[in-house]
């Protein structure tokens, strides 16, 4: 019965992980073109978004990795033959990637703190697609297991997948162009 409830445990830590992650990134997008403002929009936009930033990382982000972790912590130790699994092993490689990301998350935020980051909204964007797809190899992994299918269906999904991502890139561009049509026009 434990295993279950440390499986729970383990998937909601995973949604709170990634809406944190996920939002700090956007929160980085905003605050990167939040310079561009003049004053004194653009100080009081930056503290506002410090003040976010701060407290989205310290009190969901974080916690949220921590939860993952301790449940799955608490998976392995009621089940430890589950370490055996080779699927298990490519896992951890993903989520080192991903815990490599959440810490870079944790000191872009401190540089933007203390005006040392130079990344523009569009850098930020671009970074913000690697937890996509980390989520989307280690869930594939945590459900089909060694047995990662690689058949057509999979394969029409995975360019669903694309074609969805890439649709939702150019409607953003489109939108970013439009407004900066309109900024030059007025
Ligand atoms: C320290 C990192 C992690 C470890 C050691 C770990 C380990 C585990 C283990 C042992 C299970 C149980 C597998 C089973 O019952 O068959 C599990 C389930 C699961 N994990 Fe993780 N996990 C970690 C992080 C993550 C992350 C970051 C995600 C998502 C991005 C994730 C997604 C899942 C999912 C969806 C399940 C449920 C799979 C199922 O019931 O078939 N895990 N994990």
């Amino acid at each position: 019965m434990a295993y279950y409830w440390y499986k729970a445990f383990h998937i909601i830590g995973i949604v709170v992980w990634f809406a944190g992650l996920f939002y700090m990134v956007r929160l980085f997008v905003y605050h990167a073109e939040a310079r561009q403002e003049s004053e004194p929009a653009q100080t009081i936009l930056t503290k506002q978004y410090e003040i976010m930033e701060k407290r989205l990382y310290n009190i969901i982000t974080t916690p949220g990795m921590i939860l993952t972790v301790a449940m799955a912590v608490g998976l392995i130790s009621t089940e430890p033959e589950v370490l055996k699994s080779g699927w298990l092993h490519a896992k951890f490689l993903f989520v080192g990637l991903l815990l490599i990301y959440h810490f870079w998350c944790g000191r872009i935020m401190k540089k933007l703190a203390k005006k040392e980051n130079s990344w523009t909204g569009q850098q930020f964007r671009a970074f913000n697609e690697a937890p996509t797809i980390l989520l989307l190899v280690i869930v594939l992994l945590a459900i089909f297991k060694n047995n990662l299918p690689l058949d057509l269906t999979t394969w029409l999904i995975a360019a669903l997948v694309i074609l969805m991502a890439a649709s939702i890139q150019l409607y953003a561009k489109k939108r970013r162009q439009d407004k900066e049509r309109l900024a030059q026009e007025n």
